[in-house]
């Protein structure tokens, strides 16, 4: 189990000359600890969690795990550290499920497989957990958007980094599986001591499963701290522009309830 945070200092990620995010800095994000970065459509979430993943050629700054720059590995090594699930698979990939994970398995030497056999094994609890060891012969190409998600999460989770970062997991998942997967995310977060990151739009599955926000806008941080302390309904007039209630459901959870837009804005 890791014991490293993760800090990001100084970072810019720029696509070409379009700078996205300039100078921002984070407090450790701790190992054991769920943080879901939010913000309104184009803050620059994906752009930031693929700037930490060394994934935008653009990026300068500092990502360090524990005394490790993480932007100085080469990809390879970094991949040893940490996993990313885009928002999205690629499509018209007619590998099976199996497939890609055991090739996501043996693609980091120092994931839990060290033979086929185990790397398959492993792959199958992975999709048990997730509820899809079904799926396992199919083809990619013949998933629903959902099921491809799944598969997407199962690549992520099946390496155990010490640092998991997933761009909108739930965005094509029915209730069920969302509440299901945000569970397993937290559940493995916290039993194996990652620092998982996880973008999100649903605030109240952020507020429910996650134990920092970070919320972004403008490529900014304009607050960051535990959800009760992070999501008021100033924050989410000055970042969402809009009127918005922030109450909690008879079970203790946060609820965000969204009135109007504000005037003025777009
Ligand atoms: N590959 C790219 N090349 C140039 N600009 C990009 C690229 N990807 C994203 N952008 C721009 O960067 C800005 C931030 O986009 P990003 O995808 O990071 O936002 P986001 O907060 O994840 O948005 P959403 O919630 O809509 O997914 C947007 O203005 C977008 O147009």
């Amino acid at each position: 189990m890791s014991t490293a945070s993760l800090t990001v200092s100084g970072l810019r990620v720029a696509y070409g000359r379009k700078v996205i995010v300039d100078d921002l800095s984070l407090p450790p994000l701790q190992p054991g600890t769920l943080t879901a970065l939010v913000g309104p459509n184009a803050a620059g979430k994906s752009t930031l969690l693929r700037g930490i993943a060394g994934l935008v050629s653009g990026t300068r700054g500092q990502v360090r795990l524990g005394d490790r720059d993480l932007l100085a590995m080469s990809i390879p090594e970094r991949a040893q550290h940490l996993a990313y699930m885009p928002q999205g698979l690629p499509g018209g990939v007619a590998l099976t499920v199996m497939e890609t994970l055991v090739g996501a398995l043996r693609a980091v030497p120092t994931a839990l497989a060290p033979d086929g056999a185990s790397a398959a094994a492993h792959a199958i609890r992975v999709l048990q957990k997730l509820g899809i060891e079904h799926l396992a012969m199919r083809t990619l190409d013949r998933l629903s958007g959902g099921q491809r998600q799944l598969v997407g999460l199962a690549q992520a989770l099946a390496r155990e980094p010490a640092v998991l970062m997933l761009d909108e997991p739930t965005s094509a998942l029915d209730l069920r599986h969302q509440v299901s997967v945000m569970a397993l995310v937290r559940e493995t977060v916290v039993r194996s001591g990652l620092v998982g990151v996880v973008v999100l739009h649903d605030l109240a599955l952020a507020a429910r499963f996650a134990d920092r926000l970070v919320a972004l806008s403008e490529g900014k941080v304009q607050a960051d701290g535990t959800p009760t302390h992070t999501l008021t309904p100033d924050l989410l007039a000055r970042v969402y522009q809009v009127e918005a209630r922030v109450e909690r459901c008879s079970q203790g959870h946060l609820l965000v309830l969204a009135d109007a837009p504000l005037r003025g804005a777009a």
